[in-house]
């Protein structure tokens, strides 16, 4: 049976208004890891850093005060906001997840509570407000990341085990407070946060006060969404509360890994946040081990969209602020399939269907409408769909082709074919399917 929580999920299922239905329709979204990490990008003294670049600091090799003083580095003359969006634009993204502030502490906004910030490197100027701005006239949503752990500050503590670290660690929770609402009344057109390093005991152990900020915030911004990943109950649950319910509005959990059915996603709202190399967020000079193609990262999108959720593609600007070459190609080419398709991502959800080997279905929100997101066309050119007792198929067409229609074959009372015409697409479409209700089944799709 439930248990009493005072400080778990403080709602069942997806949230009902409009602002979160808009987020469940992005589709496809861009991550943004930019910051000091970017300037020596995973390499230093000629050294290569094997581990993912945004932790360089972490790494024995780098006295922590001289990776700090990377702050007297930071001169981005080749940050361009409106380039970075206009990318995001090209690539069809609906929003986009910038980072604040990293685990290193360095804000990308002038914060009044740290030093650690712009204000205080060559380029002084706020980089959050122009990028912000920037995304805002392109469009595209804006989610602030936030890093709760900030290794620059001397009140974080990986655990609290003396009244010393308990007294440090309360002056840190007003500077993460303060920091979180300053964002919040900086930058207004902000849609949600999305945290990250909150793993730590310290942390952990602070349901109540995570609670309450998390009221504060959404008391401060009507509408504000925020991710699982802020708080945990007070027994030290994450993400899911000790009775199993989702705190927050979306589950983010799904960091380079995406769900396989869609029952790993218990009825909830998510978004899946993605690296093109295996684990590099922040920028980094050698893109070491596979990076994944366009083929793989539209067939990622597909998946989560076809499992109700979004696909988040990252990218690490580098130090002097421009986007490497290979995320830009990335960014045109994704875009060139989503200008044909985008009509089976954009306000799609998970179509209730079994799936098939063929890819993926989506199904658009308050329609009826099915969409079959073709990777792998097989030999026989026929693409197998199977519906639900009282349904059949009306008609069937290539979305770039609609005038063209398919031909359908009854397999049996529930299963069809739907043949192709040409079998050599080499790269991946979009087959529409209107459903019609069979006679008599009592359903209308009209
Ligand atoms: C969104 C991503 N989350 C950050 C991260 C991941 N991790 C991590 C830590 C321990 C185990 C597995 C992953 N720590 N920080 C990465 O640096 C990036 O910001």
């Amino acid at each position: 049976e439930k248990l009493q929580l005072k400080h778990g999920s403080h709602r069942v299922g997806k949230r009902t208004d409009a602002v979160m239905a808009k987020w469940r329709g992005y589709g496809l979204g861009q991550f943004i890891h930019w910051g000091l990490y970017a300037i020596p990008g995973g390499e230093w003294n000629g050294k290569q850093y094997n581990g993912a670049a945004e932790w360089i600091r972490s790494w024995n090799g780098i006295p922590k005060s001289t990776y700090d003083s990377l702050i007297y580095k930071f001169n981005p003359v080749n940050f361009n906001a409106e380039e970075w969006a206009a990318t995001a634009k090209q690539m069809g993204a609906k929003y986009v997840t910038i980072t604040t502030k990293h685990h290193d502490g360095f804000c990308l906004w002038p914060s009044k509570y740290t030093n650690y910030t712009v204000a205080n490197s060559p380029w002084k100027k706020d980089i959050m407000k122009p990028l912000i701005d920037a995304y805002d006239k392109q469009g595209i949503d804006v989610i602030l990341y936030f890093s709760v752990m900030d290794w620059n500050h001397p009140g974080w503590r990986y655990d609290i085990k003396t009244k010393e670290d308990s007294i440090a660690f309360e002056g840190f929770k007003q500077f993460t407070r303060n920091q979180l609402l300053e964002l919040l009344t900086l930058y207004p057109t902000a849609k949600g946060l999305w945290f990250d390093g909150t793993w730590d005991k310290s942390w952990v152990k602070q349901a109540a006060f995570a609670d309450e900020l998390e009221t504060e915030m959404r008391k401060l911004r009507p509408g504000l969404i925020i991710g699982s990943r802020f708080r945990a109950d007070e027994n030290g649950k994450r993400h899911f509360d000790s009775n199993g319910v989702l705190m927050g509005d979306y589950e983010q959990g799904w960091e380079r890994k995406i769900p396989n059915k869609i029952e790993d996603v218990h009825g909830n709202d998510w978004d899946c946040v993605m690296t093109v190399p295996e684990n590099q967020w922040g920028y980094n000079k050698a893109w070491k081990g596979h990076i994944k193609t366009t083929n793989e990262l539209l067939e990622m999108t597909a998946k989560c969209v076809s499992l109700g959720g979004n696909f988040v593609l990252n990218f690490g600007p580098q130090g002097d602020g421009a986007i490497r070459k290979e995320e830009k190609q990335l960014a045109a080419q994704i875009g060139d399939w989503m200008k044909t398709n985008n009509e089976a991502i954009y306000n799609c959800e998970y179509a209730g269907l079994e799936k098939q080997d063929w890819g993926y279905f989506t199904k658009k929100t308050g329609s009826d409408k099915l969409y079959m997101i073709v990777f792998n066309v097989p030999v026989s050119g026929a693409l197998k769909v199977k519906l639900p007792a009282n349904t059949s198929i009306g008609k069937s067409y290539l979305l770039a082709q609609p005038a063209q229609l398919l031909n359908t074959e009854e397999i049996s009372g529930t299963e069809y074919f739907i043949h192709l015409k040409n079998t050599a697409a080499g790269k991946p479409f979009v087959v529409v399917l209107e459903p019609n209700a069979k006679k008599g089944s009592g359903n209308t799709y009209d």
